[in-house]
């Protein structure tokens, strides 16, 4: 199994691109999309097989299982997520159509049943060849982009298509409209609201939240030449679109848009030897009260759609932290199938398969718009290492 399942198609880099942003410079003709999902039991059954999945190879301590399993039982082992991304796959069917498009749309994740290999097997065996993924996470890192795509490889070698079978994917889009507008729209309702029951800005903190990872993998974030400093192209990102959303509610003079934010992190797991990005959600609002704050609002930045990290992580832990410190708190809405958001991954998908130059790619921050193709280092896992990965290219 190769590196470079798209290098045959996919030039380097173009001139006219953004000095070493590889983008696609011919159109593409791709005969079907994949949704790819991250996974999630379904029963109390489920729950055990799936962590052990999900955590295959990765050093995660037993103690740290049991407890994540006990979040799964309390909502009877079933996580939304797979009805959540039934529902999108739905709604980007229905988008496609609407314009035109006929190409099919298939679903398959990572961690579990539909998986990624029985969704590609069924895809070339309807003839399908030239397949365009769409995965369910918007930043770059190890966990939010690479192993998706390590597991695309994995997939067409367990599966014996490589030499048939193409997967690419769309670029991260943290920082496209359809994914920022639903997380700005939700802030601002909350801002207002906690503003009408008289908090001023000054005693209301914004925070956004994000799923943490090891700090050897932020550092390693994004390509080896893009040198984003501590957090690397991970936390830059998610900075970046947090920034753009205030200075946009700031410039509309949004009720609370003068209020403080801050960007933290949420569900570490790992040996508590390993660094992981700091600050806990946890820890920073215990901390609120002191510094004069009466209303928390918080944002989950890091995800699509209400899945565990957000119902136990957020809406349990988060919320009951808050109650514990006395203040006033809200949890803002993920994009999930927000026609927006949906609307946002069909023009993705469009663009791609146009093969439009980044200066007609719609993006929010000064980082973007990013990458469509990653270069063989991008996003490595710092303990791992190299592990084959489809939609990337020759160096
Ligand atoms: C960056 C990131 C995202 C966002 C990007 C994206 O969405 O892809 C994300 C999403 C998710 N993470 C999820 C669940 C889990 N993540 C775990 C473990 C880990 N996540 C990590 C990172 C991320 N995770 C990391 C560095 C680990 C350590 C182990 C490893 O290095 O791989 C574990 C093991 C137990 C634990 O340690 O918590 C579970 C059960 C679910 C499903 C929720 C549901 O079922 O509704 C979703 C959407
Ligand atoms: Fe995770």
């Amino acid at each position: 199994m190769s590196e470079t399942t798209a290098a045959t198609t996919v030039p380097y880099a173009s001139p006219a691109s953004r000095a070493g942003n590889p983008y696609v410079s011919e159109p593409q003709d791709y005969d079907a999309i994949l949704l790819a999902g991250f996974g999630g039991p379904e029963g109390q059954d489920d729950v055990i097989p799936f962590l052990r999945n999900v955590t295959r190879g990765r050093g995660i301590p037993d103690e740290r299982l049991e407890e994540v399993a006990t979040h799964y039982r309390h909502f009877g082992g079933v996580s939304p997520i797979n009805d959540q991304n039934r529902q999108l796959r739905a709604a980007l069917e229905a988008e496609m159509r609407r314009r035109g498009m006929t190409h099919p749309v298939y679903w398959g994740n990572r961690n579990w049943d539909p998986y990624l290999e029985d969704v590609v097997r069924e895809a070339a065996a309807a003839g399908h060849h030239r397949i365009l993924a769409v995965a369910t996470s918007a930043y770059s890192s190890y966990s939010s982009c690479r192993q998706y795509r390590e597991d695309f490889a994995r997939a067409l070698e367990s599966t014996g298509l490589q030499e048939t079978v193409t997967i690419d994917k769309v670029r991260q889009f943290f920082d496209t409209p359809g994914f920022v507008e639903p997380f700005a729209e939700g802030l601002r309702t909350a801002l207002a609201e906690v503003t009408a029951e008289g908090h001023d800005p000054e005693q209301i903190r914004v925070l956004f939240a994000t799923h943490s990872i090891p700090s050897a993998d932020a550092l390693r974030s994004g390509p080896e030449e893009l040198n984003l400093g501590e957090g690397g192209a991970y936390a830059a990102q998610h900075r970046a679109v947090a920034e753009r959303i205030f200075s946009d509610l700031r410039a509309d003079g949004a009720d609370g848009a003068e209020a403080t934010w801050e960007l933290v992190y949420q569900s570490r797991s790992g040996s508590p030897s390993t660094p992981w990005l700091e600050p806990d959600v946890c820890d920073r609002i215990a901390e609120l009260p002191a510094e004069n704050v009466t209303a928390v609002l918080i944002v989950p930045l890091g995800f699509l759609s209400d899945h565990m990290e957000v119902l136990w992580d957020l809406d349990e832990e988060a919320l009951e932290a808050a109650a514990e410190a006395g203040l006033r708190a809200i949890r803002t809405p993920t994009p999930g199938s927000h026609p927006r958001f949906v609307a946002g991954l069909v023009d993705l998908i469009e663009e791609r398969i146009a093969a439009r130059p980044p200066a007609q790619r719609p993006s929010l921050t000064e980082l973007g718009p990013w990458y469509d193709v990653c270069r063989p280092g991008c996003c490595e896992n710092a303990r791992l290492g190299f592990k084959p990965a489809a939609a990337g290219c020759a160096p």
